[in-house]
C-alpha cells in the first residue's frame, strides 16, 4: 500500500448470502469489533443482497455506524419494463455509496459482456454511485501469461467514454477468477503485478494524477492470514472480500490489517 492520498478500502461482497435479519446481526457485530480509529483509517464497506439493503441502511443511519454499504449489481437503465432489475436511482435512494459492476460471476452466469459492463459503470456514475469495477482472468489466460493484457482490455472497455473526473470515482478490483472461492490466493507479487499494470493503464489513458488517485483492490480468497502481505504492495489499496466477509470476526481482523503490517 502506497503512502498516498488513497484511503484503504475493505469491501465485503456477501454474494447471495445472509437474509436481512442475518445482515443486521453481522453489521452490528462488525461495528462492535472495530473502533473509530480503525474505521477511520480503513474504509469498511458491506455489499449485501438487494433485499438486505433497507435494513442495513436503517441500522447504519440509526446508530451512526462508520460502515459504508452498497449493492452487488445494477441495471444499465434508470427505470422501465425490465422485470427483476434494480436501478441506480433506487440504490442511491437507499443511501448506497457503492455498487459492484462486472463481477466475474455475473460475466460468467449472466453473460454480461464488456458493453454491458461499460453501460453499468456509466449508469452507476450517473446516479452518484461509485462503481467497484471487477476485472480478472481465468486460469487458461493466466497459464498462457495473458493476464495483464486481458485485464487491461477489460478495463479499457469498461471505462470507454468516461472522463478522468469520472474515472477517479471508480474503484477497480483485480479478481483473478482462479483465485475466487478456491482458497488459492494470488501471491502478493501476482496481485501487485496486475494492480500496478491497471494503475499504469489508467494513467496512460486518463492522466498520471487520475492513475495516482484511483483505488485498485485485490480480490480472491482474501483472509486475515494473507491480507497484510497483499496490502504491503504499493499498488494495492484494499480488498474485495467474499467468503471471509461473512464472518464478522474474520472481516474485522482483515480491516485491522495495519496492526500486522510492519511499515
Ligand atoms: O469474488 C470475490 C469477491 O468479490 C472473492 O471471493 P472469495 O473471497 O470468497 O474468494
Amino acid at each position: 500500500m502506497a503512502d498516498t492520498v488513497r484511503r484503504p478500502l475493505m469491501a465485503g461482497n456477501w454474494k447471495m448470502n445472509l437474509n436481512h435479519l442475518e445482515a443486521i446481526a453481522l453489521v452490528q457485530k462488525l461495528a462492535f469489533s472495530l473502533n473509530e480509529k480503525q474505521l477511520t483509517e480503513v474504509e469498511t464497506v458491506v455489499l449485501p443482497p438487494f433485499t438486505d439493503l433497507r435494513s442495513v441502511q436503517t441500522l447504519i443511519d440509526g446508530d451512526k455506524l462508520l460502515i459504508g454499504y452498497g449493492a452487488q449489481d445494477l441495471s444499465p437503465y434508470a427505470s422501465g419494463a425490465y422485470t427483476g432489475e434494480i436501478s441506480g436511482p433506487m440504490l442511491a435512494r437507499l443511501g448506497c455509496q457503492y455498487v459492484v459492476v462486472g463481477h466475474s460471476e455475473r460475466r460468467a452466469y449472466h453473460h454480461e459482456d464488456d458493453a454491458t459492463v461499460n453501460a453499468k459503470v456509466a449508469a452507476a456514475l450517473a446516479h452518484g454511485l461509485a462503481p467497484i469495477l471487477c476485472v480478472g482472468e481465468g486460469l487458461e489466460v493466466r497459464e498462457a501469461a495473458g493476464h495483464v493484457a486481458h485485464c487491461s482490455d477489460q478495463l479499457d472497455a469498461a471505462l470507454k467514454g468516461l472522463t478522468a473526473e469520472q474515472v477517479e470515482k471508480v474503484v477497480i478490483a483485480y479478481e483473478p477468477v482462479w483465485a475466487i472461492g478456491t482458497g488459492k490466493t494470488a501471491t502478493p507479487e501476482d496481485a501487485q503485478e496486475v494492480c500496478g499494470a491497471v494503475r499504469e493503464r489508467v494513467a496512460e489513458r486518463f492522466g498520471k494524477e487520475t492513475g495516482e488517485r484511483t483505488r485498485v483492490l485485490y480480490g480472491g480468497s482474501v483472509k486475515s492470514s494473507n491480507i497484510a502481505g497483499i496490502m504491503a504492495k504499493p499498488d494495492v489499496d484494499g480488498a474485495l472480500i467474499g467468503g471471509a466477509s461473512l464472518d464478522a470476526d474474520e472481516f474485522a481482523k482483515i480491516v485491522r490489517f495495519p496492526e500486522h503490517v510492519s511499515r
